[in-house]
């Protein structure tokens, strides 16, 4: 990766088609890791201009409010991000298509819509990333999956790398693995918030105030992943060091395995990656019909 990419995107312009937590989460990043200025950033959206505004006054980035700004926005942008939900995407994209030349690239956010089915929709080998983020990216330790299509070029490679590893970590993959990315990290933190809920209830259960009781949660959680990262132990290992013999640990993961706690996460991550391929279909369908 070369050292300008590293250090700052240039004027490299990037408009956010769809501009809501996703978009927001990478757009954020992007600003505070000041790999990019914030005038280089466009957002759309389909018709809540508040929400444009919002976003202009917080970051300074610019709005695209009107029809004739949002097409001059797709048209000039280097790099369009789409952030859309699955479901409006596919009109989404016949709606850009009149305005985006072969060169720009397309980067999408969009769980199970396949690189395919974006090409398809436009009518060409356009270059396309399809990425899995998470939410994380906006304190830079998102988690990003990214496959590209054949015809992204080594620069629009490096531009991609530079985007995502300025807001976290980035694992390239092969399209077909993207959903398993979906299934572990890009949906991932809602497990992780969902498992501290129920830490945060269970103390205040016992008698903690809840501030106290979320203070602790929180602490166990960034410690135990800070833990696996700067040990470079296994989860395991590390659980099996709290777990004395006979001691309170281990009556509280006998309890886990008896509600089948590590049965749940798997299911649960196998179930998150096959609702993307679902929905995959539903907008390839779509883009068949279109
Ligand atoms: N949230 C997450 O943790 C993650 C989300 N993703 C993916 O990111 C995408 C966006 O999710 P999220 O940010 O949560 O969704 P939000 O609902 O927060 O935002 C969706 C945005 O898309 C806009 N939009 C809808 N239709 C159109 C259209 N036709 N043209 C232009 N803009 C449009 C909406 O505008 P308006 O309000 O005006 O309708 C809104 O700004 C999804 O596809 C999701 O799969 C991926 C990884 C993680
Ligand atoms: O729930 C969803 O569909 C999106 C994709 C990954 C995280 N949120």
């Amino acid at each position: 990766m070369s050292d300008s990419l590293t250090s700052s995107l240039g004027g490299i312009t990037l408009s956010f088609y769809g501009a809501g937590s996703m978009a927001e989460a990478i757009l954020r990043g992007l600003i505070e890791t000041r790999l990019t200025t914030p005038k280089n950033i466009s957002v759309l959206n389909r018709q809540n201009t508040d929400r444009l505004l919002q976003l202009e006054q917080q970051y300074g980035v610019v709005p695209a409010a009107t029809e004739g700004l949002r097409h001059e926005a797709l048209a000039s942008a280097d790099i369009i991000i789409l952030g859309m939900k699955p479901k409006d995407s596919a009109n989404a994209i016949l709606a850009m298509k009149p305005f985006i030349r072969p060169e720009q690239l397309i980067v999408s956010a969009i769980a199970g819509l396949s690189i395919a089915t974006i090409q398809q929709l436009l009518g060409n080998k356009q270059p396309i990333v399809r990425t899995m983020p998470n939410t994380s990216s906006t304190i830079g330790l998102g988690a990003t999956g990214i496959s590209f299509s054949n015809s992204v070029t080594a620069g629009q490679r490096e531009m991609t790398l530079a985007i995502f590893g300025a807001i976290g970590m980035t694992a390239v993959v092969e399209e077909p693995l993207i959903e398993a990315v979906n299934g572990v990290s890009g949906s991932g933190p809602a497990y992780v918030y969902y498992l501290m809920e129920a830490m945060i209830n269970a103390g205040v259960q016992l008698g903690l105030s809840p501030d106290a009781a979320k203070e602790l949660t929180v602490q166990t959680v960034r410690g135990a992943a800070e833990m696996v990262s700067a040990t470079g132990e296994n989860p395991g290992d590390l659980r099996r060091k709290v777990t004395s013999p006979n001691g309170t640990t281990q009556a509280a993961i006998e309890t886990l395995d008896q509600f089948a706690f590590q049965e749940a996460v798997n299911k649960a991550i196998l179930r998150c990656a096959e609702r993307a391929r679902e929905m995959g279909e539903a907008i390839r369908a779509e883009a068949v019909n279109a």
